[in-house]
């Protein structure tokens, strides 16, 4: 079965996100705890995705100094999640220490990802915080730095894969969120694809929230976006 859709769990309760959980299968998907459900629920909730059998992304984008962000990652690692990740803006240094911190778990560390340019930003979002380039230049300057971290992969738009295939590499793991089938609300989003060209660019895992979660159906929308890209990419 396809495995690389990513559900961004992002509900207010428990009670909602175990009501979508439960009405699915890890072989359909990936699941990610971001910022809104680990601040109510804490690690407990990611330990009841693990029971259920659940690989989970914890997502929760560590930007501090060095220190603090090897740490915390050391502690997503403790948790046993399969995928962590940081902001590649906080620099060479800091996600270098946040890799070294993990190589005593060997073939056990979760993938260690840096988040580039969020894809809900486009280029007045940069120039109003004095980056005077385009989103697409920001993402190859902040994924080269990540790939000399030592990291497993990036965070970017969809709209970014193709490029960046060619200046990374096949290994690097490109993990998109920014991803709407057609018809699907954009919402606060800026840089987005749909699920298949997604697919098509070189995506390796789509990250996809509320068109999931906010659907009449959501465990019926994740069958039918897995039956798109069934056949497509490598
Ligand atoms: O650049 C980024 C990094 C992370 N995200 C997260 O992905 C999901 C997307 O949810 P949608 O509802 O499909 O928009 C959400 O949890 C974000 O925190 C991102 O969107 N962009």
């Amino acid at each position: 079965m396809d495995n690389r859709i990513i559900v961004a769990l992002d509900y207010e309760t428990e009670k909602e996100a175990l009501g979508l959980v439960d009405q699915i299968d890890p072989s359909l998907c990936r699941l990610k705890v971001g910022k809104e459900m680990f601040t109510t629920l804490g690690t407990n909730f990611v330990k009841q995705l693990h029971e259920r059998g659940f690989e989970v992304f914890l997502d929760l984008k560590f930007h501090d100094i060095p220190n603090t962000v090897a740490r915390a990652v050391r502690s997503a690692a403790d948790l046993g999640v399969w995928m962590v990740d940081l902001h590649a803006s906080g620099g060479l240094r800091m996600m270098e220490e946040a890799k070294k911190i993990l190589e005593p778990y060997g073939k056990d560390a979760p993938l260690l990802i840096g988040v580039t340019v969020l894809t809900s930003m486009e280029d007045l979002d940069l120039l109003q915080i004095g980056i005077n380039a385009s989103p697409l230049e920001q993402v190859i300057r902040l994924a080269h730095l990540t790939q000399r971290a030592g990291l497993d992969g990036v965070v970017c738009s969809p709209q970014e894969v193709d490029i960046l295939r060619s200046h990374l590499g096949k290994e690097i793991k490109l993990v998109t969120p920014g991803i709407r089938p057609v018809g699907s609300e954009f919402g606060d989003q800026r840089r987005v694809m749909t699920p298949a060209a997604a697919i098509e660019a070189g995506s390796d895992y789509l990250v996809i929230g509320r068109p999931i979660t906010q659907a009449e159906n959501p465990a019926q929308v994740l069958r039918s976006i897995n039956a798109s890209i069934a056949n497509l990419g490598g």
